[in-house]
């Protein structure tokens, strides 16, 4: 498999350089020592002489890159350079936008492989599910290319022949933080309705996974976007918090945990900036004793292990109707154990590695804690060390299915974020309804049953943002993506997302005299 890029086989350590060099591409055999920054049209190193921090492979536990996390003066440059190339980008038609948006999402579809690649090598996910978030990026990019130039306001007429019209405009420069389950996905997902709407933005991956973001900088460059459009500074949440407080910054876009929400949210409240918040979920999957069966397991197994489970919108709490739990639990389990898990560059492998030490420790510490509160094991929730020996130190678990839950336990209640499904049962809609509504989240929730009303009518009753029915975890770039509750404000996706890049202006126009009472 041959590769041109920017990850290189760790012997010899050549200083590499984005056209250089044609390698092969496994997992252990890329180191990255090109910089991750990058601002005003090129990749740039911190000046700032502050310590660099290790970045993983998952799949290998071996030191990827450094990561060198930007400070005061880096920030403003990123700043800088964004809301210079919001001037002419904001005066362009929606139509030249659009031109530069489908350039990018072409390129996208040209370097799929190597930037699933990428994605694999950072984050840990399987290769197959790596290529489908690179689609996804690539759409919502060609998505919002497409409503670019539909953005318009009103004319409304007034008395004695005067009027008033609205106009559509960009906020200025919008800051993107994203979190490390989707790194090349979030970044679109929010640059996409961003700089259709006229806006240029900063964006601050996750410091666990700051490799493809920049990537997706180099494309909207090559595109032929302004220099300085769209900016990727690294850190953690002392950069983030720089961005948030930057006076030149005008909105946040945040992808994350519910705790850092909240600051976020506070940070924005000084200057009175709009936030899209994107945040973490338990979300409730119901299961009647109606539904096709065959489609409901295929469900839960969608709702809970994709992403090694590390997926916000997952449907933990599996709600069976008590008749067909039985039944449903067996097929559960021996599908979860027929899971391929191991090197996720290779094409059998279903289940790569999570993302990070800390991670696997977190979640396995979650199946303990069950465990000892009553839950069974009913298969997984274990370290997985794969056979070949280059992977051994790579944060493998065996995906886990546990019964006997109760709707008290920690792993019932608590976001784990790892592959970890918990199962219960239930007798009647009334009461599933009333427990599966019983959190403070609300990003999602799923309803498997062939009767059609039943459907609508739980549906309707569900607190959640995304709900779907007899399907779960698809995510259309057409449809607004969001949640209720503690799981965030603002949605992604979809033509509503245009409100949340933009804000209206009113002209009044008076075609007679001014009326003046004075
Ligand atoms: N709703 C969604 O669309 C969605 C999607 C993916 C992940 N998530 C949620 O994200 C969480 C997992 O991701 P994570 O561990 O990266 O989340 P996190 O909240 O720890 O970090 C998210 C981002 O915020 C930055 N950050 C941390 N502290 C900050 C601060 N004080 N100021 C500014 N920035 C700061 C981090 O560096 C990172 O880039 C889960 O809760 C998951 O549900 C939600
Ligand atoms: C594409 N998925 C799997 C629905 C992921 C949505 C983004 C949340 O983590």
């Amino acid at each position: 498999m041959l590769r041109r890029f920017l990850a290189f086989p760790s012997r010899p350590k050549t200083a590499p350089t984005v056209s250089a060099a044609v390698r092969c591409l496994s997992s252990g055999s890329v180191d990255i020592t090109v910089p991750l920054n990058f601002w005003a049209g090129r990749r740039r190193t911190s000046q700032e002489s502050r310590e660099k921090e290790n970045v993983y492979e998952p799949a290998t536990g071996h030191v990827l890159c450094q990561l060198e996390p930007c400070g005061r003066e880096e920030v403003d440059q990123a700043v800088k350079a964004a809301k210079s190339a919001f001037g002419p980008w904001s005066k362009m038609s929606g139509m030249e936008r659009a031109r530069i948006m489908i350039e990018a999402a072409h390129l996208i579809e040209s370097r799929r492989e190597e930037i699933a690649e990428m994605e694999v090598v950072n984050n840990g996910k399987s290769i197959t599910e790596a290529r489908l978030d690179v689609d996804s990026a690539r759409l919502c990019i060609e998505y919002y290319a497409g409503l670019a130039s539909t953005l318009a306001g009103q004319h409304v007429q007034l008395p004695g022949g005067s009027f008033a019209y609205t106009r559509r405009e960009p906020l200025g420069v919008c800051v993107g933080i994203g979190a490390w389950n989707y790194p090349f996905q979030i970044a679109a997902w929010k640059s996409a309705p961003a700089l259709a709407c006229g806006n240029a933005m900063v964006y601050k991956p996750s410091p666990v996974t700051p490799v493809t973001a920049v990537l997706l900088a180099e494309i909207y460059a090559k595109a032929g976007a302004p220099e300085g459009l769209f900016n990727v500074v690294q850190g953690g949440q002392e950069t983030g918090s720089l961005l948030c407080h930057h006076p030149d910054v005008d909105k946040v876009s945040f992808t994350g945990s519910v705790p850092t929400g909240q600051k976020i949210m506070e940070m924005a409240s000084k200057g009175v900036k709009p936030v899209t918040l994107e945040l973490g979920g338990k979300s409730p999957l119901i299961i009647f004793k109606d539904s096709d069966l065959e489609n409901a397991v295929r469900g839960a197994l969608m709702a809970n292990f994709l992403s090694q489970g590390q997926v916000c919108s997952n449907g933990t709490r599996v709600y069976v109707q008590k008749d067909v739990l039985a039944e449903f639990v067996e097929e559960v389990v021996k599908r979860t154990q027929a899971i391929a898990i191991g090197d996720p560059l290779l094409e059998s492998t279903r289940m790569g590695a999570l993302v990070s030490r800390p991670q696997l420790d977190k979640v396995l510490s979650f199946v303990e804690q069950a465990k000892k509160e009553g839950a069974t094991v009913l298969c997984g929730g274990e370290r997985f060390v794969p056979s070949d020996p280059k992977l051994k130190s790579g944060y493998y678990m065996t995906p886990c299915v546990l019964s006997d839950c109760t709707d008290d336990m920690t792993c019932v209640r608590d976001e784990i974020f790892g592959p970890v499904m918990s199962v219960l049962s239930f007798e009647t809609e009334q009461e599933v309804l009333q427990r599966a509504n019983n959190t403070t989240l609300g990003l999602a929730a799923g309803v498997f049953t062939r009767d059609v009303t039943r459907a609508h009518r739980v549906v309707e009753q569900l607190k959640a943002g995304s709900c779907f029915i007899n399907n779960y975890n698809i995510t259309p770039v057409e449809v607004p993506f969001g949640g209720f509750k503690m799981s965030g404000i603002g949605r992604e996706n979809g033509q509503v997302t245009v409100e949340f890049y933009s804000q209206l202006k009113t002209v009044f126009v008076e075609m007679g005299d001014v009326d003046s009472l004075f």
